[in-house]
């Protein structure tokens, strides 16, 4: 078992109980995209289910944006606060009333005790910046963000930027976790990666943290590799359009398995490598093995993938013309990790990431893939 496995423990104990009586936890969301807004699902659903640790209101930070609806031309926010569904990025899911969409980060930040970080990669440096002094002071994270940073010759997990730029403490969720499967209800797993003895509050134990997010259609496992978990559901995503070029290529299951099972060794390698993870976490928890397959299976990236190698479109522009608003983070996370690699002068050691970057972002034709492995 990776790291020291908290969820086998008995939920919340009577004294921690008694503990929030006094006290109700208020979680707040940062980002209401397709995943964000399932996010915010669980927590609002949590929230109802036990009054006794949660004050009963979710807020969720949405990124204001005008959208066509019923013929007139609408605030996201307000549309969502009058219907509880977020008509853009999660259609025909009906989130519960006690999910608030707030347009205003900084009122969303104030008020939360757990907040909780879902947006696209691209964003959370300037959100950071944004939220510096409107938080409160025992206030711990969790990043659900899938993706890694790169500057200068540094990779750096998105948990650690935000606990850097905003002085909480930070752990991560990440799993096999597509959203709209989970908005829908349909059974699947997840991990936390959550170090206690780094939170820098005691009340936030990791029973705390599991139960913001435990649901019956979704299973929390909490273990202390934090890395682990940020770095499975970041670089599985490069993974998933390797899987997707052999798609697209029409090559067949066996084809991308091998796909599969080399991206697995390599995403293994980097952890240990890079950030002392481990390994253990990525092939027997859900944020490892259990995600790799199911991006590589109905994921956003793969799906991108394929219309890549069918019309030779580059990625960004697919990920306008297919996704709707959404965003794509397999294909910045190949080109980030390839300069990270290329500064550690190690890009040979890892050939599926490089052949990624060069089909991608080089013009290497996809059918060379499997040769450059
Ligand atoms: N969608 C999925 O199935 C899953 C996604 N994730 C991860 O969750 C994270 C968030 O993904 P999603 O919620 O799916 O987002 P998304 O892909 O639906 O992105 C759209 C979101 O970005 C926001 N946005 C657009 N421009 C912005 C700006 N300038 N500043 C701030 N926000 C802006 C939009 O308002 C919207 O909330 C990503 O790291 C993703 O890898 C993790 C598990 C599942
Ligand atoms: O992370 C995901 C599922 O766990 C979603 O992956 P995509 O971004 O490729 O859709």
């Amino acid at each position: 078992m990776s790291g020291a496995s908290f969820n086998r423990l008995s939920a919340l104990s009577h004294t921690l109980q008694k503990q929030f009586t006094s006290k109700r936890v208020s979680v707040g969301v940062i980002g209401s995209g397709n995943w964000g807004t399932a996010i915010a699902k669980i927590c609002g659903e949590n929230a109802e289910a036990h009054p006794e640790l949660f004050h009963p209101q979710v807020h969720m930070w949405m990124y204001e944006e005008n959208v066509e609806h019923l013929g007139e031309t609408r605030k996201l926010t307000e549309i969502f606060n009058s219907t509880h569904e977020n008509i853009k990025y999660l259609k025909g899911v009906q989130c519960p009333s006690n999910v608030y969409a707030n347009p205003d980060i900084r009122d969303v930040g104030a008020r939360s005790d757990v907040l909780i970080w879902v947006l696209p990669h691209q964003f959370v440096v300037r959100v950071c910046d944004q939220l510096k002094g409107h938080l409160k002071k025992d206030a711990v994270a969790i990043s659900c963000i899938k993706g890694v940073s790169v500057s200068a010759d540094r990779v750096r997990l998105f948990s650690d930027i935000i606990q850097e730029r905003t002085g909480m403490y930070c752990g991560v969720l990440s799993g096999a976790n597509i959203a709209s499967e989970v908005a829908k209800e349909k059974f699947c797993e997840t991990t936390i990666g959550y170090d206690p003895d780094n939170s820098v509050n005691p009340l936030y134990t990791p029973n705390t943290i599991r139960s913001v997010f435990n649901r019956p259609y979704f299973r929390v496992q909490v273990v202390k590799d934090v890395p682990g978990v940020a770095l499975g559901g970041a670089l599985k995503n490069i993974v998933a359009v390797a899987a997707g070029i052999i798609d697209g290529l029409e090559l067949g299951d066996n084809t991308k398995s091998a796909i599969m099972r080399i991206g697995l060794a390599e995403m293994q390698k980097f952890g240990a490598m890079f950030f002392d993870c481990d390994r253990l976490t990525m092939s027997e928890e859900s944020c490892g093995i259990a995600d790799l397959i199911t991006t590589c299976l109905g994921g956003r990236n793969r799906k991108c993938a394929v219309a890549f190698v069918k019309t030779g479109k580059p990625m960004h522009v697919l990920e306008n013309e297919l996704l709707n608003g959404q965003k794509l983070q397999g294909a910045a996370t190949a080109k980030e990790v390839h300069e990270f690699l290329e500064h550690q002068n190690k890009v040979d050691e890892f050939p599926l990431f490089k052949a990624v970057y060069n089909i991608v972002f080089k013009n290497l034709p996809p059918n060379k893939l499997l040769e450059a492995i």
